[in-house]
């Protein structure tokens, strides 16, 4: 089967910046394959997602790597069913991908595709196979880096030239005939599942799906099966089910797909991280002693003029009228946007003035700049963003807390092509926007997700309105030291604070309330005062 990322976190290119129109609060639970978490959207859109939960420590550390699966089996045996019954079963676990060992054959020649056409190739010798690009792309996804993997047309036996983007998965299923033959690949396998069929039955199902699916006819599958693929299961696949943790019957297999699913979960229960309580934890154990927060180095606070004080009075005003919040919340974010652009790179450039003068000047010295906005609090940044740097490439990043537990959530991804691309993300300067660090949960992910892509963290300028003074900043600093972060103000307090529900007036959709942090004397909300 070709590669398909069954339950992979969104991730797509971005075409124009986003703005859904998300509230602040998750109302759901994890339940279910299809709607892991609900998000109460605008007014009576409920939004379903799944979500990734932290993988990394608070030193900012990957720590649990993804669980991978390696399924192996003859061809039709049911790897491809068993990869899909697993990722049903585990329901409300997010973020699956099945990675096919078919997305990594070689590339052909022309004259290997016209052997292939008269069934006449040997697709089943483990040499037909790319095993180096198939471990690498398996090692970056396991360490919880993006990939990009290859894509094969079966009907026209050869590699594409495009690639499939990934990232994100807590879980990855690897199947194919080898995906055990070869020791790189067993070593990145944290299970080893063999598929055990019978070979009237595998030979019949793959009749049946090479003319149906593979446009084959049946005489062309028989040759091709007599001539390699029988010969092969025996010497090669066969051989690898002494490697298996566990063998699967090709048929009549929901019971082992139940207990391999249980399996996972409680390794994954095992691996799942607590984040939130160390960010904010006992007031006594924030080490501000250390630095004070104004003379960190990673820390560039606007200069305290009466101008910028009149503007955060405005805003703090809960009587502000929502236009004239718009309006300062825009002049705000154009200040910060050009303090941070203070942190760029700049080179001499030289021009001739109107009046036929030279003049050496400066020009931003790199061609890779972009803005990512935490979703949807760094939204109200953007514009200040685009006065200062008017073509800037954005991207988003939407992190929610989980309901019951309050730990970040990656949700969705939507990042420019220059950081996606890993020959240019270590040459990116990203503008990251969030309107205000409290724990900072959705910064330390935000960050986490631009490294695990290669941007370098003095790469990354963090642009928010206000820092909480008690709140996670110091434990961002010490993960992120090379990081920057800008702000307009820092505000002394971060408390937990009980929200109220809301009811939309149908008799229908209501929100539950639920606790929040909130920043103080702070701004409010300043996504829902500045999008409604
Ligand atoms: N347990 C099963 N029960 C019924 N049909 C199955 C089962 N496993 C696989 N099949 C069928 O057999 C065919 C080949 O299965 P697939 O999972 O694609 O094989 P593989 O990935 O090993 O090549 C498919 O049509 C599939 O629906
Ligand atoms: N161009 C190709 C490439 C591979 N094959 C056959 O696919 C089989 C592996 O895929 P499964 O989904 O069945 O595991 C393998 O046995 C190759 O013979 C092909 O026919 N054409």
């Amino acid at each position: 089967m070709s590669s398909s990322p069954a339950s992979a976190l969104t991730v797509q290119e971005p075409a124009h910046t986003p703005r859904p129109a998300l509230s602040r609060s998750i109302t759901g639970t994890l339940a279910g394959t299809s709607s892991s978490l609900t998000l109460q959207a605008k007014k009576n859109t409920v939004l379903k997602s799944h979500g990734r939960s932290p993988w990394y420590s608070e030193d900012g550390k990957p720590i649990c790597d993804a669980f991978v699966i390696g399924i192996a089996g003859g061809s039709a045996s049911g790897k491809t069913h068993v990869a899909r019954r697993i990722v049903q079963s585990l329901g409300s676990i997010p973020t699956v991908i099945i990675l096919s060992q078919d997305s990594f054959y070689k590339r052909h020649t022309p004259e290997e595709i016209e052997l292939a056409h008269a069934s006449r190739f040997d697709f089943d010798h483990p040499d037909a196979i790319d095993m180096p690009l198939f471990a690498s792309c398996l090692a970056d996804l396991k360490s919880c880096k993006q990939t990009n993997i290859p894509i094969y047309s079966f009907t026209g036996h050869q590699r594409l030239d495009e690639t499939k983007y990934l990232y994100g998965a807590a879980i990855i299923i690897a199947e194919g005939i080898m995906a055990l033959h070869d020791p790189a690949l067993r070593a990145l396998y944290d299970l080893k599942i063999f598929v055990q069929c019978d070979s009237d039955l595998m030979l019949a199902r793959r009749i049946r799906r090479d003319v149906k699916e593979r446009g084959r006819s049946v005489d062309g599958v028989l040759e091709q099966y007599l001539r390699y693929v029988k010969p092969s299961y025996d010497n090669f696949v066969l051989p690898t089910s002494k490697y298996a943790n566990i063998i699967v019957p090709g048929s009549d297999n929901n019971v082992a797909i139940e207990l391999i699913s249980t399996h996972i979960r409680r390794q994954l229960d095992e691996r799942a991280t607590r984040l939130r309580q160390h960010l904010v934890g006992p007031r006594d154990l924030i080490p501000q002693s250390i630095i004070p927060l104004e003379a960190h180095p990673s820390l560039a606070i606007l200069p305290q003029t009466p101008q910028l004080k009149g503007i955060l009075t405005i805003l703090r005003d809960r009587t502000t009228k929502r236009s004239d919040f718009i309006f300062f919340t825009d002049r705000l974010s154009t200040f910060l946007a050009e303090k941070a652009t203070e942190f760029l790179p700049y080179r001499p450039k030289s021009v001739v003035t109107p009046v036929g003068a030279t003049n050496v000047g400066k020009e931003i010295a790199t061609e890779y700049v972009c803005g990512v906005s935490i979703l949807r609090s760094g939204g109200p940044l953007e514009q200040g963003l685009r006065r200062v740097i008017n073509d800037i490439r954005m991207g988003s990043l939407l992190i929610q807390s989980e309901a019951t537990t309050g730990e970040p959530l990656l949700l969705h991804l939507l990042l420019p092509t220059c950081i996606r691309d890993r020959k240019t993300a270590q040459d990116t300067w990203v503008f990251l926007l969030d309107a205000q660090i409290g724990t900072a949960a959705a910064a330390f992910m935000a960050i986490r997700v631009l490294l695990d892509h290669g941007v370098l963290p003095e790469h990354i300028i963090f642009v928010t309105f206000l820092v909480a003074r008690t709140g996670g900043i110091h434990m961002l600093q010490r993960a992120f030291p090379g990081v920057r972060i800008v702000c307009a103000a820092i505000d002394d307090e971060l408390r937990e604070m009980w929200l109220p529900g809301s009811d939309e007036g149908d008799g229908k959709t209501a929100t539950e309330g639920r606790k929040a942090w909130v920043v103080e004397p702070g701004m409010g909300h300043i996504g829902d005062r500045y999008y409604l």
